[in-house]
């Protein structure tokens, strides 16, 4: 096999790499691009020096990774759940092994810190491993019917699921779909987001080397275009899409042309909420926590920060200054706290939330400024510094809308009900919190939100056995946990007669 991208990593790599392998994977390797048009640079984030160049997939190149797919489900899901675990756990035992090198791409690739990649990479493998597990235990139920006659059902794959990734999660989004997928019997064609084409060929190289069925999990470099061809093409079963609502409303609506399963995880806007009860310190910690991963580019980030009128000056004390200690520098030191965003466009994107914000008359308590740091070779990255905003109201853009991006809004309230009307007062619905030490406060606020994730005294924490996955416009459909099989299988009815027919004709 050809060398892996991983063994191009230097040793001091922020700036240095420059990517020229092909991306593309069927068939059991990396494919070239069959034409070089409609070509984009991709950069790194940290520095934007150019990593590689995204040669988007057209028709042909499309059709051949999803025959190649359909060919390895034809023998993929003819194994036991145990010999498909085999391969599965082989596989997450090589990402294991390789998560340092894995997670130094990821860093270069989308600009978040080597600390947080390292634990997507964890996830990753830990997605696998788990489904892993769930692959030897998929069953059907049997059911007696009357004159000894039985019925028995079985669960079985789609066949050939397309997974379409967002850019902040590269390796764990496709390792997510990719995960429940195969432990079901599927194949999969995986699309990621053109600004982060890198990792996913690492996975698909895994797969092969663990063992998998050549063309069981295909990458296909491109765009919207090569996204929606993927979502039009007969042989495909089922798309699962993660990014935003606008795209994710197209997704559906092609893919109803061909009656496929969808799942959406799209965006959100999500709301947190802080009762004068709670142990403060720890709800300020969750605070950072739900706004500041991955510069705040995360989905389920809880960007509407409601907090109890009395404890409001304790609470912005504490979260602007440690908003104010995070170290904002080269993703690749272990000591750097945020790293860039994913892009210029991007950085001026979410500045302008900012500008918004304090035009409507939200005051910026710190950050929300394009940051250079010291270190030259990062003068040319995306970075900006964390921001908090006070003095905000639920009708400004800032509350409204996901900046997905570092800054936190945040805005008094008073009683319970109250803000439970104001926290649902939204067409998201991804994820929601609770800080509070009355329990029974708790669990009513946890019933009573709309949103798909709920945590209590925490926030942004996704271990693999749960299910994660939104409500309303932040779409439908599961990823990790037991209920995923759901949405990667379907259910045969077969029915067994043990006597004579008795026809009415
Ligand atoms: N709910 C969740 O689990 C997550 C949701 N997101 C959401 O993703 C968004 C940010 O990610 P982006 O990559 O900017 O989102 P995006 O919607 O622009 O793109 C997502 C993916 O869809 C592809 N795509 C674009 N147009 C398409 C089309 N017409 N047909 C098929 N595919 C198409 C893109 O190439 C990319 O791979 C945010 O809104 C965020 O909230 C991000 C991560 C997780």
């Amino acid at each position: 096999m050809a060398q892996s991208i991983l063994d191009l990593i230097p040793e001091t790599c922020t700036g240095t790499l420059t990517i020229t392998e092909h991306l593309n994977f069927w068939g059991g390797k990396r494919v070239k691009p069959l034409h070089e048009t409609n070509v984009e640079p991709v950069f790194e984030p940290a520095t934007g020096h150019v990593l590689c160049q995204m040669v988007p997939c057209g028709a042909e190149e499309v059709d051949e990774a999803i025959k190649s797919a359909y060919g390895a489900y034809k023998k993929w899901s003819k194994l036991a759940g145990t010999e498909r675990a085999r391969v599965m756990l082989e596989a997450a035992r090589i990402i294991r092994e390789r998560r340092e090198k894995i997670a130094k791409l990821e860093v270069i690739n989308n600009g978040k810190s080597i600390t947080e990649a390292l634990v997507d990479i964890d996830i990753a493998w830990e997605s696998i491993e788990y489904y892993a597990g769930l692959a030897s235990t998929l069953s059907g139920q049997h059911v007696q019917l009357p004159g000894g006659a039985f019925a028995y059902t079985r669960r079985e794959p789609l066949g050939v699921c397309v997974g379409i990734g967002a850019w902040n999660y590269p390796f764990q989004i496709a390792s997510w779909k990719a995960a429940p997928a195969l432990a079901c019997g599927n194949a999969m064609v995986f699309k990621p987001s053109p600004m982060t084409p890198v990792t996913a060929v690492i996975l698909a190289e895994i797969f092969k080397e663990a063992g998998a069925p050549d063309g069981l999990f295909c990458v296909v470099q491109g765009g919207a275009e090569t996204g929606s061809l993927l979502c039009h093409h007969p042989m495909v079963a089922k798309v699962s899409f993660t990014g935003s609502v606008p795209t994710g409303k197209k997704v559906m609506e092609m893919s109803s042309k061909g009656v496929k399963q969808v799942t959406l995880e799209l965006g959100g806007k999500s709301p947190l909420i802080i009762f004068k009860d709670c142990e403060l310190e720890n709800a300020v910690k969750g605070a950072l926590m739900a706004n500041f991963l991955t510069q705040g580019q995360v989905c389920c980030n809880g960007t509407r920060v409601y907090v109890q009128r009395e404890i409001m000056p304790q609470f912005l004390d504490e979260v602007v200054k440690r908003t104010k200690a995070i170290r904002l520098g080269d993703p690749m030191l272990d000591d750097t706290n945020m790293g860039a965003l994913i892009s210029k466009p991007h950085l001026e994107k979410v500045l302008g939330f900012v500008d918004q914000a304090k035009k409507q008359g939200a005051k910026v308590l710190c950050g929300g400024e394009p940051f250079t740091p010291t270190d030259p070779k990062l003068k040319g990255g995306y970075f900006m510094s964390p921001c908090v905003l006070d003095n905000c109201r639920d009708d400004m853009t800032c509350v409204k809308e996901e900046i997905f991006g570092p800054v936190m809004s945040v805005m008094p309230f008073d009683t319970e009900e109250e803000v439970l009307q104001r926290a649902n007062n939204t067409t998201f619905g991804l994820a929601s919190g609770v800080f509070t030490r009355d329990i029974s406060r708790a669990h009513r606020v946890a019933a009573n939100l709309e949103a798909g994730t709920c945590f209590i005294n925490n926030y942004n924490i996704s271990p693999v056995q749960v299910p994660f996955g939104g409500y309303k416009m932040s779409g439908f459909g599961r990823e990790n946990g037991e209920v995923t099989i759901e949405y990667y299988s379907q259910l045969k009815t077969v029915v067994v007669e043990m006597g004579d027919v008795e026809s009415l004709f």
